[in-house]
C-alpha cells in the first residue's frame, strides 16, 4: 500500500504584506490610521478589517470561540471557506496561535501558508478565503470572532489526508 510523504511546514510570522492576498491583519501597528479621541485619552486605530457579511441578507455576528489546542504536530486535515462573508479572529488573551490559510479560488495545497500569530494580532479572512479552523496553541485561547449569520450556507469544507504536518517554532 502506497504511503504518502508527510510535508512538514514551519510557521512564518505574521505582518500585513504577507496576509494581504488572504485578508487583513488586525493589530496597533505604526502603519495604521491612528485618530486621538475622548479628550487625548484614547488613541483610535480606525478602519482595521473590512467586515463584508451583507451578502444573501447577512448580518454580522459577534462571538466568543473558546478553543483547544491540537496536539502537536498539528496534521491539516481541513481547510474551510466562506463564500458569502469574512471572518475575523481576535485574541482575547495573551497566547500566540497558528493561522493556516491558502489563496481563495481551486483549493491549491501548494500555495498553502502557515502563519504564527502574535496576541497583539488579529486576523480577518476575506470572503472566499480557504482556512483551517480556529487553532489555538499550547492552552485553550479565546478568540472574538466576527462573522457573517444569515440565510445560505456560508461554510465549503474540504477534508485532507493530514499528510501536511505543522513543526510549530
Ligand atoms: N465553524 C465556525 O464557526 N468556525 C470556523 O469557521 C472557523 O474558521 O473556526
Ligand atoms: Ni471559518
Amino acid at each position: 500500500m502506497m504511503t504518502k510523504k508527510c510535508q512538514l511546514i514551519r510557521p512564518e510570522p505574521l505582518t500585513s504584506a504577507a496576509f494581504r492576498e488572504f485578508g487583513d491583519v488586525i493589530e496597533a501597528s505604526d502603519s495604521a490610521k491612528v485618530l486621538t479621541i475622548n479628550q487625548g485619552y484614547t488613541q483610535r486605530y480606525h478602519d482595521l478589517a473590512t467586515v463584508d457579511v451583507s451578502d444573501h441578507g447577512g448580518h454580522a455576528l459577534i462571538n466568543i470561540f473558546r478553543t483547544t489546542p491540537l496536539a502537536q504536530p498539528i496534521a491539516i486535515k481541513m481547510m474551510e471557506r466562506h463564500p458569502k462573508g469574512s471572518q475575523a479572529f481576535i485574541p482575547l488573551g495573551q497566547q500566540p496561535y497558528l493561522v493556516v490559510v491558502a489563496p481563495k479560488g481551486d483549493l491549491d495545497l501548494t500555495q498553502l501558508r502557515v502563519f504564527k500569530a502574535s496576541a497583539g494580532q488579529g486576523v480577518n479572512y476575506h470572503k472566499g478565503t480557504w482556512h483551517h479552523f480556529c487553532l489555538a496553541l499550547d492552552v485553550e485561547s479565546d478568540f472574538l470572532v466576527i462573522d457573517r449569520g444569515g440565510p445560505g450556507d456560508n461554510c465549503d469544507l474540504v477534508t485532507l489526508d493530514g499528510t501536511h504536518l505543522i513543526v510549530a517554532n
